[in-house]
């Protein structure tokens, strides 16, 4: 397995930290103090995040980073970085594991392995009149241990571990050596090229593209044939030749 680690990417600082409340506090606490992105890793987090306003269960040896940014642009383009997180984290656990066929990508950003999900992806943001500030991108990866399915809602995606699909013990700190230059090689590219290229990618790695999935909003739920992503990164589902563009949602399959 694992191939060498490819150059830490130049300008980016990292942190490693033993215990924390949630990386991602963390990371929006150096926001002020920055002169560049930063990396914040930590060996568990006491109180870590999920995505709507769920907890994260954060044992010690699985990976929690946040990578802390200041990027240009309206935050409709900043959140696009989701879909750059979910690339690097496919790239990631492709070099680790040298098993292309296993992993995808479920909208809007979990990694699935074998169907399971393996990672999130939390973003946070903060600024003003319509400018980004600051924003984190928090990841989890179930490296050595997955929360049970009776600890996750109803419906959702059973959780999986790195080690319990593919026997394979990976650290956070390999984890992170990959991952940070996997997120800055596609975000090089989203700078040079815009979102089409990270698009394409992503399509390229969906989970059940073609394939009728129900996507809930609220309390609304639609079915229909998930048809693509536009280009603002908004869920497209066909349903019954009617198309639809549905910008969040949680989707079940
Ligand atoms: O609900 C999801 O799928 C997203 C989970 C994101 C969890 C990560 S762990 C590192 C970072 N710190 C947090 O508190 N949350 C994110």
């Amino acid at each position: 397995m694992s191939a060498k680690a490819p150059r830490w990417p130049e300008g980016v600082a990292r942190h490693a930290l033993a215990s924390v409340d949630s990386t991602n506090a963390y990371a929006s606490s150096l926001a002020p103090g920055l002169t560049g992105p930063a990396w914040v890793i930590a060996g568990e987090q006491t109180a870590g995040r999920g995505r709507r306003g769920r907890g994260w269960s954060s044992p010690r040896g699985n990976f929690y980073g946040s990578l802390v940014m200041q990027p240009d642009g309206a935050p409709d383009r900043a959140a696009l970085r989701s879909f750059i997180a979910a690339l690097a984290l496919h790239q990631t656990c492709v070099a680790l594991t040298g098993l292309p066929q296993s992993f995808t990508l479920k909208w809007p950003n979990d990694v699935l392995l074998n169907g399971g999900k393996l990672a999130g992806i939390l973003l946070e943001s903060a600024g003003q009149g319509g400018r980004i500030g600051h924003l984190v991108i928090g990841i989890g990866v179930n490296l050595i241990a997955a929360p049970t399915v009776d600890q996750v809602e109803p419906g959702a995606v059973p959780p999986v571990s790195l080690l319990g699909e593919t026997g394979l013990r990976v650290t956070p700190e390999m984890f992170l050596d990959h991952l940070a230059p996997a997120f800055a090689g596609w975000e090089a590219e989203f700078v040079a090229h815009g979102f089409a290229p990270i698009r394409s990618a992503w399509l390229a790695q969906a989970a059940r593209l073609g394939e009728t999935i129900r996507a809930r909003t609220g309390t609304q739920e639609r079915h229909g044939i998930f048809e693509t992503i536009d280009d603002t990164g908004a869920l497209v589902l066909n349903m019954n030749g009617m198309r639809e563009a549905i910008p969040a949602a949680e989707v079940f399959f």
